[in-house]
């Protein structure tokens, strides 16, 4: 594990309300893709579900509709539930719904999980096709790789943790944390519904350029005070980058970190 550690230190900012947090997150990624599309032509970024789509909000209004390189993204999920593309619990409905259907992304820069694994409920097999669906971008040259390692290298990564302190499908207690050599696993006992899912491992998840983790509310006020405790119980506290991790909190949520943290 130490060598996934071994990267950036953890940062924080802490915002008043939910609101300038979302703002805040519009002009992170606003900034980095104006970089990234310059120097590359491209910009890959991963989502996660849960509350992180409603805060990306921000991103559709006019200023940065008009002035983002909207063609030059592509779009990855960290984490993915093994349930039908259109069901309630996907999670690339809830960003299509909520992010994606407003911005004018390619389609085929899009990439979500099998459609027919998804369907079938079949995880091991969304979990094989969606790393092969990694290298493939990464022989194109659309991913980039992470130094001497070999492992894709996101550009930016716009995560959140949930109140039991998992980061994408990466649960408490549950072995898939300690996966080092595949890209892509898979969980069917996952103890926050819907069961089954897939999930970048952590070598790919601290590979990334950017890790921004959102987290507001008083509900994760716990966890987020253990992870900057550095309780590595929590799969959350295990986040880093390869240039920067960055947490983004609410005021409520950053209310129990400890002074001095
Ligand atoms: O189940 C999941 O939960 C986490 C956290 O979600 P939140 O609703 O507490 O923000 C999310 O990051 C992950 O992608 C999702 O599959």
């Amino acid at each position: 594990m130490a060598s996934v550690l071994a990267k950036t230190k953890r940062k924080k900012i802490i915002f008043p309300t939910k609101n300038e947090l979302s703002e805040a997150m519009a002009e992170y990624t606003a900034n980095l893709s104006a970089k990234f599309c310059k120097v590359r032509g491209y910009f890959t970024v991963v989502l996660s579900g849960g509350d992180l789509i409603s805060w990306l909000s921000e991103l559709v209004e006019p200023m940065y509709q008009e002035s983002i390189e909207w063609s030059k993204w592509h779009i990855f999920w960290v984490d993915e539930r093994v349930v039908p593309l259109d069901h309630k619990d996907s999670n690339y409905k809830l960003a299509f719904d909520g992010f994606l259907s407003k911005v004018p992304i390619p389609v085929a820069n899009i990439h979500a999980i099998d459609k027919d694994c998804a369907a079938l409920g079949d995880a091991k097999g969304a979990a094989l096709l969606y790393e092969e669906c990694l290298k493939r971008l990464v022989n194109r040259d659309i991913i980039r790789t992470y130094k001497a390692s070999g492992f894709p290298q996101f550009d930016l990564q716009l995560l959140g943790m949930g109140p039991d302190g998992h980061m994408a499908s990466l649960f408490p207690g549950h072995y898939q944390i300690k996966e080092k050599a595949d890209l892509v696993t898979y969980i069917t006992d996952s103890p926050k519904p819907p069961p089954k899912r897939i999930t970048f491992t952590l070598p790919v998840i601290n590979c990334a350029s950017y890790n921004l983790m959102a987290v507001c509310d008083e509900a994760q006020a716990d966890a987020v005070a253990k992870v900057f405790s550095d309780n590595f119980d929590l799969p959350a506290a295990w986040l880093t980058a390869d240039k920067e991790a960055i947490w983004f909190l609410d005021q409520a949520a950053a209310s129990k970190i400890p002074k001095g943290h």
